[in-house]
């Protein structure tokens, strides 16, 4: 009713919109459902858009429940979006499930927050630690804390593959990716055996996997009594984690800051990233005691899509034992043989880095929906306040219009040599797995830092291959994998001049 009184108005009143008269064309929508069954009709969502596409064009509208929705289909399309009319776009879809999992709001969060200036403020502080820019003192602390985790995370590695080749990797790959995360933001580690801290890293990892599927309560919200024990699991992973950060992370120094007992401190007094945003509560009065804590939630969450992302590059190397010999001779080149890799050695490496990149594109990571928060256009065609837009970047990235073979995992694709025969990672402008515009992903430079780490010290010291009794199943158009997933098969690299594998502890 909503949609067609707006429709109403908007052919009535002007708004400047009078030359975008037309909606963009899409399938005829049923009572009550919409077109929800249609994505029904493949295995992905993205698939559907693909498929509708070739039938409406790059730009359709279609109706999910009652949400009117529009995809956007091709790169030109998808810049407007998000670039030139980001502005109109900053909304995000007001899905139960995200309500759920930051505390009743999902204001709270940033990544799933419509846009204002409080946004604003809080993607500020959160860009100067999350996006550390190399050569930065934050970017060394990164590469100290990082270090120090790999010793730590091949010494377990080591025991597992000891005890069996075939190793469930993933728990330990989020552990590592958390303690790095928490060493770099909040100066706190954990030991992989402390039973709290490993089942929040379980409980991270279960949100990332969860907030990856799409339900028909997102567009249907009277089917929430039906997910009344689903919603509940949910509020209550988020209440988890949220008692342990309070327990074990905001230490006494932390509540002398908060309280201000220290007296009012700038922020060139912060440790790192909790003593910021504890100084950045001090000193702007918007902000209140929730919003800084979810956010650290936020970001330190962002381990778990590092660690999926790392498991998948993983796969795809053990898939591809070529790429995996590229890696190593890239390693044996750059460390001699005499050292484990670390951050530093990134630079020197653009194979490893590509090959991560071919992992990311290969995924194919979605981009959160974005709402329109005015009456707006879209190629000349009308788009209503409140309409979903969902960005198919499937196609950016898996199509043969963008990309030659993009069916095989080429990183080579990444690549370029420059006159001076030095190699250059180089990505094309339609590459954009952490999106683009106003809210494009503020974590991207700790994915790539931490996720070199990972690889990177595992095939130096390890080849890695599938175990045929437990194939490796990835998922279409997705970064997140199952917290229980496939394992892979450790080897110790007998090649001489390879440093030794630590020791189990
Ligand atoms: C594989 C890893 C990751 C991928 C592929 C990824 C991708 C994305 C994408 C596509 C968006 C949506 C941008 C948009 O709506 O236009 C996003 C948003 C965001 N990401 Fe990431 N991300 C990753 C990891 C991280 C990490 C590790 C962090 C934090 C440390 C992070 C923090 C954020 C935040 C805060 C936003 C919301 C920005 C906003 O809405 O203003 N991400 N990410």
């Amino acid at each position: 009713v909503e949609h067609r009184r707006r429709r109403r108005a908007a052919k009535d009143a002007d708004g400047g919109l009078k030359d975008f008269p037309r909606r963009p064309p899409g399938p005829k929508a049923w009572p009550v459902i919409g077109n929800l069954h249609l994505l029904g009709e493949h295995s992905n969502p993205f698939l559907a858009f693909t498929a509708l596409s070739k039938k409406y064009g790059d730009i359709f509208s279609m109706v999910l429940g009652t949400v009117p929705c529009v995809v956007v289909n091709n790169y030109d399309l998808i810049k407007e979006v998000l670039i030139t009319k980001g502005s109109h776009f900053g909304g995000r879809p007001d899905f139960l499930r995200y309500h759920k999992l930051f505390g009743g709001d999902r204001n709270n969060s940033l990544a799933l927050c419509d846009w204002s200036e409080l946004q604003k403020t809080r993607r500020q502080v959160a860009r100067l630690y999350c996006s550390p820019r190399l050569s930065s003192l934050h970017y060394d602390t990164l590469t100290r804390v990082a270090g120090t985790e790999v010793d730590c995370f091949l010494e377990r590695v080591s025991a597992a593959s000891a005890a069996s080749s075939t190793v469930f990797i993933k728990p330990l790959i989020q552990a590592a990716c958390a303690n790095v995360f928490s060493g770099y933001m909040c100066s706190t580690r954990f030991g992989y055996d402390d039973a709290a801290f490993t089942n929040i890293v379980r409980l991270f990892d279960e949100i990332f996997w969860e907030i990856n599927q799409g339900y028909a309560v997102d567009f249907l919200p009277w089917l929430a009594p039906c997910y009344r024990g689903h919603m509940g699991k949910l509020s209550s992973w988020a209440l988890d984690i949220r008692t342990f950060i309070l327990d074990r992370i905001i230490d006494e120094h932390r509540r002398r800051l908060v309280n201000g007992e220290d007296g009012d401190l700038g922020m060139d007094m912060a440790r790192d990233f909790t003593d910021a945003l504890l100084i950045q509560l001090q000193e702007d009065p918007n902000l209140e005691w929730q919003h800084i804590i979810f956010e650290l939630e936020d970001f330190l969450g962002g381990h778990s899509a590092v660690g999926n992302l790392t498991m998948l590059s993983l796969a795809a190397v053990a898939r591809n034992p070529a790429v995996a010999r590229r890696i190593q001779a890239e390693l044996d080149a750059v460390t001699a043989g005499t050292r484990t890799v670390s951050l530093a050695d990134k630079p020197d490496m653009p194979y490893t880095e590509a090959a991560i990149l071919e992992a990311l594109r290969v995924a194919s990571s979605p981009i959160v929906p974005h709402v329109a928060t005015q009456d707006t256009s879209i190629a000349g065609y009308h788009v209503d306040k409140g309409t979903v837009v969902f960005i198919n970047n499937h196609e950016l990235n898996t199509g043969e219009a963008y990309w030659e073979d993009a069916a095989a995992f080429r990183p080579e694709r990444f690549l370029q040599t420059a006159k001076d025969g030095v190699v250059h990672v180089v990505k094309p402008a339609h590459f954009i797995p952490f999106s683009t515009g106003k809210r494009t992903c503020i974590g991207q430079r700790l994915v790539h830092s931490v996720s070199f780490v990972l690889l990177a010290s595992l095939l130096q010291h390890y080849d890695i291959g599938v175990d045929p009794k437990h194939p490796v199943v990835t998922y279409t158009a997705s970064v997140a994998l199952p917290p229980d997933t496939f394992p892979l098969v450790f080897t110790p690299r007998a090649k001489q001049g390879v440093a030794a594998v630590p020791a189990p502890a």
